[in-house]
C-alpha cells in the first residue's frame, strides 16, 4: 500500500477539531464507535495534531476470540474505526478499500487498546492512512499495527446501498443529518 510518486499530503481542514477534542460518534449504531451498540467497541477518538487521531477501546469479554484474549477480527475492527475517523479531521467521508494488519501480540481481556493513526499520502479518492495500538497507554507495547487505502465517497454511497429501514431512520434523525454534514467539504 505504498502511495505513487507525486501523491499530496493530508490537509487538516480549517473547521477541523482542535486536538485533543473527543470526535463522537459518526453513527449511534456503529458497531465500532457507536454508543447504541451493546457489543460494539464504543471506541472514543480524539483529534491529533495535523492529520492524526488517538482513541480508546477497552477490551470486554464480548470481544474475545481465544479464552481470555481478544479476536483478531475486532481488533481489527478497532483500527479500521480509528483510520476512518481520520475523515473528521479533512471533512471527508470516506470507505475503507483495504486493511492490512499486523497482529504483533495477544491482546488481553481487559486491556484499554490505546490506539493512534494518521493519514500518510492522498492521490485523489485515495487516502494512504497507517495506525497503531498499543496495550494500557500510549508507551504501552504495541499490540498490533495496520495500513488502510480508504476511498473518498459522497452521501450517496450509503443511501443507495443502505438498507431502506436504516436510511429512512439516520434521514429522519437532525443529529445524524448534522453528523453526516460535519464529515463533508461543502456540505
Ligand atoms: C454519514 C456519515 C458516514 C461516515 C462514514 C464513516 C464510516 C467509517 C467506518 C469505518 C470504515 C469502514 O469500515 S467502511 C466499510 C467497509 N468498506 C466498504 O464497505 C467499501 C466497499 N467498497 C466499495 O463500496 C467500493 O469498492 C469503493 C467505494 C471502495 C470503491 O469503488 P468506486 O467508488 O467505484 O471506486 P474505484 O474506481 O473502484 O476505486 C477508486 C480508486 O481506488 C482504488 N481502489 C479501490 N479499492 C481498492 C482496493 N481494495 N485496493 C487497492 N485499490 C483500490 C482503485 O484502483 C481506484 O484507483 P485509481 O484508478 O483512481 O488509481
Amino acid at each position: 500500500m505504498t502511495p505513487p510518486p507525486g501523491a499530496a499530503g493530508a490537509v487538516r481542514h480549517p473547521d477541523a477539531p482542535a486536538p485533543g477534542e473527543l470526535l463522537g460518534s459518526h453513527y449511534e449504531k456503529c458497531f465500532g464507535c457507536g454508543g447504541g451498540q451493546a457489543h460494539g467497541l464504543h471506541l472514543e477518538a480524539r483529534a491529533g495534531e495535523g492529520v492524526a487521531v488517538t482513541a480508546e477501546f477497552t477490551v470486554r469479554p464480548v470481544h474475545q476470540g481465544a479464552p481470555g484474549l481478544a479476536h483478531g477480527g475486532v481488533l481489527s475492527t478497532a483500527l479500521d474505526e480509528t483510520m476512518g475517523s481520520l475523515g473528521w479531521l479533512m471533512h471527508t467521508i470516506m470507505v475503507t478499500g483495504r486493511l492490512e494488519t499486523d497482529f504483533v501480540r495477544p491482546v488481553p481481556v481487559g486491556t484499554v487498546l490505546r490506539l493512534g493513526a494518521e493519514v500518510t499520502a492522498v492521490d485523489g479518492r485515495k487516502v494512504f492512512t497507517r495506525a497503531t495500538g498499543r496495550i494500557g497507554g500510549p508507551d504501552g507495547p504495541v499490540a498490533v499495527r495496520a495500513e488502510a487505502l480508504f476511498i473518498k465517497v459522497n452521501v450517496s454511497h450509503f443511501t443507495e446501498h443502505g438498507r431502506d429501514e436504516e436510511i429512512e431512520a439516520a434521514m429522519a434523525d437532525p443529529d445524524q443529518v448534522r453528523r453526516a454534514r460535519a464529515f463533508e467539504v461543502n456540505p
